[in-house]
């Protein structure tokens, strides 16, 4: 008999490992050069001028198409499932815009290159013949980053999708993770998450990089790195004495405040610097024990989380064996639409330090309304 999820999880991945190397190509292509263009300030004329009007829309470019991308998947193995995704294609379609044809062209070059990559072993083991992705059309791949359009239930089942999160650790050539994930009436069931610029263990920058992250409700969390897909190797949150732990937070102060999450960390004790990393490879730090405590504080600008965000990290953390709130200790409401409306920020953990963690948030709140 197979796994709840099997087929979904197979899907799941093989979609996330095409949308990889779709953000690493456009990576290697683009962002570098735009680097160097902008790095030595050199005339922008001639062939440079192409690449800088590509380059400066890199950003969009790579979550346009990886979206594209993985909506094709989903939709031809799982026709009738909504899909609530970061991205839209209103922009591309704008005619009055000048750079949408150039952005149409190029995603739709990229996307195909992608849905082109033949199948690995891994896939044709698990699936037998397995599944081809022809080439699609620029409308019908606009009309693919649509199908995230989805606003959201909390009843029955969809997918959640964010191309790229991390945009900006993209840019910087740090940590991003293409995320997607399937919920069923409310309650996460499957996270995938690929992280291309990960090390395959923690702080090893000159070994291999490239990981995918999965977790199954009930079945547990494993990586897997990208170049062998075969190789799960299951995680787990290892338990560490409250000196040793070290909290993970954003690298954007914009996104969670430094002030409060480091009066969190004296509160518990904690001496170690935090670890600074963007998108949901934080979730996977946690998960796999790089890092102890993640920590999301709101900083006061009313800033709702998307469930994009959220989703599969969370499902990988719990897997593990952690506890995810949000930061009064309310679980997320992944059933609310396409934001965690009722949710302040997020507290991921082990077990058995969560209960101290949301203790030294109040004591942090405390402090910080004695100080207004
Ligand atoms: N003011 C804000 N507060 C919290 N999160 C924010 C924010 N503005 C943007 N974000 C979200 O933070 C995500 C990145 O998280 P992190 O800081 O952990 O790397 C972004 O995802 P995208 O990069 O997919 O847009 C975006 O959705
Ligand atoms: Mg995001
Ligand atoms: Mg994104
Ligand atoms: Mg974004």
């Amino acid at each position: 008999m197979s796994l709840a999820f099997a087929l979904e999880k197979q899907v799941a991945i093989s979609a996330v490992l095409r949308a990889c190397s779709l953000t690493s190509a456009v990576f290697n292509k683009l962002v570098k050069n735009e680097t160097l263009v902008k790095g030595d300030k050199s005339p922008v004329t001639g062939e440079h001028s192409t690449r800088v009007i590509l380059a400066s829309d890199t950003l969009p470019v790579a979550d346009y198409s990886a979206q594209a991308v993985i909506n094709v998947i989903l939709a031809q193995a799982f026709p009738s499932d909504p899909i609530v995704g970061e991205e839209d294609s209103a922009d591309l379609r704008n005619d009055a815009d000048p750079t949408s044809a150039t952005l149409r062209s190029r995603i739709t070059e990229l996307a195909n290159e992608a849905l082109a990559l033949p199948l690995r072993d891994w896939e044709k083991a698990e699936w037998g013949i397995g599944p081809t992705h022809g080439q699609r059309t620029t409308f019908q791949l606009l009309d693919a980053i649509d199908r995230g359009n989805f606003s959201g239930a909390r009843k029955g089942r969809m997918w959640t999708l964010d191309p790229i999160d991390g945009t900006k650790g993209f840019l910087r050539g740090e940590q991003y993770a293409v995320c997607l994930a399937l919920i069923e009436d409310s309650e996460v069931k499957l996270g995938v998450m690929g992280c291309p610029n990960l090390p395959l263990k923690a702080g090893d920058e000159a070994g291999e990089k490239g990981c995918i992250f999965v977790a199954v409700k009930g079945q547990g969390s494993e990586q897997r790195p990208i170049s062998s897909l075969q190789d799960a190797t299951p995680i787990h949150i290892p338990t560490r004495p409250l000196s040793e732990l070290r909290t993970l937070e954003s690298v954007e102060a914009a996104h969670s405040s430094q002030s409060t999450t480091g009066r969190i960390a004296q509160a518990l004790g904690i001496t170690a610097a935090p670890v600074r990393m963007d998108s949901q490879a934080k979730y996977c730090s946690l998960a796999r024990g790089d890092g102890d405590i993640y920590l999301r504080m709101p900083t006061g600008v009313g800033y709702v989380e998307k469930i994009w965000d959220h989703a599969g990290g969370s499902l990988l953390v719990t897997e593990a064996g952690g506890v995810v709130s949000d930061s009064r200790g309310q679980p997320l409401d992944f059933g609310l639409g396409r934001t965690l409306g009722e949710n302040f920020g997020v507290i991921a953990s082990g077990k058995d330090v969560h209960p101290s963690v949301l203790e030294a948030v109040r004591k942090a709140r405390a402090e910080e309304s004695q100080k207004l």
